[in-house]
């Protein structure tokens, strides 16, 4: 990925089933959960970096003794920081108290962090500041032991405003407006109520308040509660919560947009965003590792009892593509076959672009994220030279001599590793010329490997807003002299804004959306574009079910191709000397690399929740207006 795109949160819940001391048994150490929870954390830190959270809840205390302890951080290494702070308190601990060491009930009395139920979550954050207090979990704290809840979420809401106004009819006093404290406080709501509820249950059944407070744990029905609260929430989202008694669970969007996986045996119960984790983590295999369902939510309740519960009626299954093309990490036995499959579906329209003359034609990509798909296409160019020798020796007729065949042998697919990515340059002077010079060389280029016949084929898994490629890849490949450059994208055209759980909340930074327009400017139709912000206009205060995404008229005058093009020629300017030509992933194609993810809105503008019609309706008419603001 060449464009810094913000995106995704990584969420880990662990469940030990067993008391502390069959983990301190059987695996040494009654902090099994938290080093597990470290794991966990650290291989999902590519899906968040602005900062990471911890919490922890011990099961059975006594009154008095801390159940719930939690430390956040927003430093340059945010897992690192965070459980160098809990080993520093742990540490600590077990040396001023020795007799602690081989003592679980001491530990679990007297040390934090250790416990039963363990949350954890990296973030990038999408709505709000970047400062601790907005990084999760999460703590709503209360007296009544079943009235406190921390939660964690890899999630966006098109509709927060309007969650939030709801809140405050409810009589709340919300302490901030973010995402997660609304999120948050709509469940603390039902859970109040269903707590005060049951309690009412049990004196009328003659319980006094101390015997009521274990049989509270035992009838607090989650499920109930999450569908009372999450009845009129649009987004993507799977969200994960912990009661202070010890329930736990994690809700996903019923179209699947957000993932979530999870495993369980008789020790543990674990859910992660991504399923290679899990299965690294407790070295489990693939089909052991399942997807929760949308709508689904898997409760785990104090006892240990697990369930899954439908909680929302699910929508029409949309989870996010993205995830497959570049957010998740590629070692997932199913996305990594799915990039390469993207690789290879482009070349057809590769080896078009390079008239087929694979001898002068050198294959490289964009590191990191882009080097599955480069696999993939370097598997699709093999075979097509190897179809070209056998041709070649078939039409010898038997007649070829050693050496010919030996040569002809020879032809190999040109890889090189062309790009390199160097750390983020800073930028010491304002002044434009000297900053873009800098801005350049952001990424390097490897000499010595073009000849100036060749052309230069380069992967990127997708392109935003193409500032990147712009002011330094296309730049830096230039210097290579090559006859043509090639950008393939292994993602489709980026034509609308993103409102579930990517940063991607206006129209006009994207390329696609520029080219639009460019090309309306140059057929005389420049006209749609105020006949969509009236279109829009005219939309404003329908029910959400109601807005159509109009938007979809700038790009209907224009073929895919003609878009492609106009990026082309928008991201190479005069200073360039190579032609360039940027090829992108067709839709359909994308649909055939990843059957189960057809989640594609950012690509077609089909939006899976009503809400996202209304995010990219405002979109269009902030930027008709020159409006900054975000869309939702
Ligand atoms: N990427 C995410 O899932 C972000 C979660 C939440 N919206 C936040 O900003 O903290």
């Amino acid at each position: 990925m060449s464009d810094a795109l913000k995106h995704e949160c990584g969420i880990a819940v662990i469940r030990l089933l067993k008391p502390l001391e069959y983990y301190k048994e059987k695996y040494g150490s009654a902090f099994y959960g938290v080093n597990k929870m470290y794991l966990m954390m650290e291989k999902q830190h590519n899906r968040g970096q602005d900062g990471a959270g911890f919490a922890s809840i011990k099961l059975d205390t006594k009154p008095g003794e801390r159940y719930i302890s939690r430390v956040r951080s927003v430093a340059q290494q945010p897992i690192q920081d965070i459980f160098g702070k809990i080993n520093e308190r742990v540490n600590n601990e077990l040396t001023a108290h020795p007799e602690y060491a081989n003592n679980v009930a001491l530990q679990k009395k007297h040390i934090p962090y250790i416990g039963e139920v363990l949350l954890g979550h990296v973030r990038y954050g999408t709505f709000g500041k970047n400062s601790v207090e907005s990084v999760h979990p999460f703590l709503r704290q209360n007296n009544w032991m079943h009235r406190n809840l921390i939660m964690a979420g890899n999630f966006n809401m098109t509709n927060v405003k309007e969650l939030f106004a709801n809140l405050i009819q409810l009589g709340q006093h919300p302490k901030e407006y973010t995402d997660t404290i609304t999120i948050m406080e709509k469940i603390g709501h039902f859970l109040d109520d269903a707590v005060s509820k049951i309690y009412k249950d049990l004196k009328k059944e003659g319980y006094n308040k101390r015997e009521a407070s274990p049989l509270i744990a035992e009838r607090l029905k989650v499920a109930k509660i999450l569908r009372r609260a999450a009845k009129n929430w649009d987004g993507g989202y799977a969200m994960a919560g912990l009661i202070g008694h010890g329930d736990s669970f994690v809700l996903r969007d019923p179209a699947g947009i957000r993932p979530a996986y999870y495993y369980k045996d008789d020790e543990i119960v674990v859910v992660a965003s991504e399923r290679p984790v899990i299965q690294t983590v407790f070295n489990v295999n693939f089909e052991d590792v399942k997807e929760l369902d949308p709508g689904q939510a898997i409760i785990i309740k104090k006892s240990g009892e697990v369930s899954f519960k439908q909680i929302l009626e699910p929508l029409e299954r949309k989870s996010c593509s993205f995830e497959r093309i570049y957010f998740s990490r590629g070692s997932d036995a199913e996305i990594y076959q799915e990039r390469k499959t993207l690789g290879k579906l482009l070349m057809p329209k590769v080896l078009e672009a390079i008239n087929n003359d694979t001898k002068n034609t050198v294959f490289s990509y964009i590191p990191n994220t882009a080097e599955t798909s480069f696999f993939g296409m370097i598997e699709t160019a093999e075979a097509y030279i190897n179809k070209k020798k056998t041709n070649t020796i078939l039409k010898g007729q038997r007649s070829l001599s050693a050496e010919k065949v030996t040569e002809i042998l020879s032809e190999r697919a040109r890889i090189e590793k062309i790009a390199i990515k160097d750390v983020k340059l800073r930028t010491f002077i304002t002044e434009d010329s000297s900053r873009d010079d800098l801005v350049a060389h952001v990424y390097d280029v490897t000499y010595g490997v073009i000849k100036p016949e060749d052309n230069l084929v380069i992967i990127d898994d997708s392109i935003v807003r193409g500032t990147t490629l712009k002011m330094s890849i296309l730049k830096m490949l230039d210097r290579l002299n090559p006859k043509k450059i090639i950008v393939v994208s292994s993602a489709p055209q980026i034509r609308y804004p993103d409102c579930y759980g990517i940063d991607m909340a206006n129209l006009e930074s994207l390329v696609a959306f520029r080219a639009a327009l460019s090309l309306l400017k140059d057929a005389n139709k420049y006209h749609i574009v105020e006949d969509v912000y009236n279109k829009c206009i005219s939309q404003t205060d329908l029910d959400d079910k109601h807005v159509q995404n109009f938007v979809k008229e700038i790009y209907d005058p224009f073929t895919d191709e003609e878009i492609s093009d106009k990026i082309s020629e928008l991201l190479s300017d005069e200073s360039i000397n190579a032609k360039v030509r940027i090829i992108f992933q067709s839709v359909e194609n994308l649909h055939k690399a990843c059957p189960d993810h057809l989640g594609d809105w950012y690509f077609t503008g089909n939006y899976p929740t009503v809400g996202g019609n209304r995010v990219v309706n405002r979109a269009f008419i902030n930027f008709f207006e020159g409006n900054n603001e975000r869309a939702y």
